[in-house]
């Protein structure tokens, strides 16, 4: 019933359309008309935050008193209405940042218990919505988050310790809005969506505490200075009483639209899991066992299947080359699946772009191991090296969207017929 192209298009197609599903832009305009909002300040803050402004605004138009923008560089298309667009650093903070923070902060002093702001926060806000606590400087800020973004520690740690050294992160945004109310819409790039850590919580209780914060620094044998030290012992806030908030994408709804799509296609599709956050190539190789076990015994589904899986796994890079998680995930997978007719895998992230590559992933199947081989090539080498980015492009098997304006994680999609 299907060729090997055909199945190749079909799970490309599945895969952009559930990306579609989480564009920012969809669900804003979703939700807000439910929200009954007037005359409010609008903020949006992260990787996804012209797009979400710019759908609020084609939303609520003329009942936005006043907007600001804050993304990364590269990340606006354009003016909307007069807002107030700002460009900033990620993953490090720099001066714009600041300048941009401080520029929210002055519009948000002068709100009173009659108003709103309008909060429309993604992931990358933690670099991009900073102002540093009292008696910290952005310098030592920017060494501190170099130091722990290359440490090994999770977002969780790196936010624990962030949260204590702002004004604006772990709630205080929030309690700096106050008697203002804040509603907000979050886009999640973080697995397991704690609102207390995707771009920091400016406007979520804090979970963590400054005796945890100060456990990750000691962790990871990261140095302090005195006054860092003063102002991580001031702790965050733990209540909060002028917050709404509402999450509007995260992996699992990309996950739940592929498996829709797939089922529309006539598949029996399940999802596996959307909390996949091993090691890329092991992810691979586990992701192509199961394959096997559905296209040689017909279970845990019968075929045609679609397995579909969410997260964000992680890459130890000791070679040389270049790639990302998803190219990782999927070279490994394709050596794996050498030979096998009838299946093909498609591992991407959702913002469009896996690791410092112009790919959003890959797609492999049974041939792909065998035409590297063909040209003389050894897949496996490719992997040892960190390099799927010249695996997958030597056998046509990258998969090239460009940036999608949103990010929730990594899809991957198994089809066996
Ligand atoms: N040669 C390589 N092969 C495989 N993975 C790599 C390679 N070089 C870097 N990486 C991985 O790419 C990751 C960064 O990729 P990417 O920018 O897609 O991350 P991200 O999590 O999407 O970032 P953000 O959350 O800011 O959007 C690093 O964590 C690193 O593990
Ligand atoms: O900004 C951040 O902290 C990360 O993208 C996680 O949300
Ligand atoms: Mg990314």
């Amino acid at each position: 019933m299907f060729d090997p192209e055909s199945l190749k298009k079909l799970a490309i197609e599945i895969v952009k359309k559930s990306i579609e599903a989480v564009f920012p832009d969809r669900a804003v305009k979703e939700t807000l008309p439910k929200l009954n909002l007037d005359r409010v300040i609008l903020v949006a803050v992260g990787k996804a935050a012209w797009r979400m402004a710019k759908a609020a605004y084609e939303v609520l138009g003329e009942k936005i008193r006043k907007g600001v923008v804050v993304t990364k560089y590269g990340h606006s298309e354009g003016l909307i209405d007069d807002f107030e667009i700002y460009e900033a650093g990620h993953p490090v903070p720099d001066e714009n940042t600041i300048k941009a923070t401080e520029r929210v902060l002055e519009l948000v002093d002068q709100l009173n218990e009659n108003d709103t702001v309008l909060f429309l926060l993604s992931g990358g806000g933690s670099s991009l919505f900073e102002l540093p606590a009292e008696g910290v400087s952005l310098e030592e800020i920017q060494k501190l988050t170099s130091a722990l973004l290359k440490s090994g520690a999770s977002i969780e740690e790196i936010n624990t310790v962030r949260k204590h050294l702002s004004q604006v992160k772990g709630g205080r945004f929030a309690e700096r809005v106050f008697p203002a109310k804040v509603v907000a819409l979050v886009l999640s790039d973080v697995l397991g969506d704690r609102l207390d850590v995707i771009a920091s919580g400016p406007a979520w209780p804090d979970n963590s505490t400054s005796e945890d914060a100060l456990k990750v620094l000691e962790r990871y044998g990261i140095e302090i200075s005195e006054s860092v030290k003063r102002a991580i012992l001031r702790e965050t806030p733990k209540h909060l009483s002028n917050v709404e908030i509402d999450l509007i994408g995260n992996v699992q709804k990309v996950c739940d639209e592929a498996k829709k799509l797939a089922k529309e296609k006539g598949f029996n599709a399940e999802i596996i899991t959307t909390s996949l956050d091993c090691e890329a190539r092991e992810a691979g190789r586990f992701i192509a066992s199961i394959m096997k076990e559905v296209k040689f015994k017909d279970r845990p589904l019968k075929k045609p299947a679609a397995l579909i899986f969410g997260g964000e796994t992680v890459v130890h890079v000791k070679g040389n080359g270049i790639g990302g998680r998803n190219q990782e995930l999927a070279l490994s997978a394709a050596i794996a699946l050498e030979g096998i007719e009838g299946v093909i895998l498609c591992s991407a992230g959702t913002d469009g772009t896996d690791g410092p590559t112009d790919a959003a992933g890959g797609i492999v199947d049974g041939s792909t191991a065998k035409t590297l081989k063909a040209m003389g090539e050894d897949p496996y080498q490719y992997l040892e090296n960190n390099d799927s980015y010249n695996a997958l492009k030597k056998s046509g098997a990258l998969l090239i969207t460009g940036p999608t304006g949103t990010n929730v994680n990594d899809l991957i999609i198994g089809l066996i017929v």
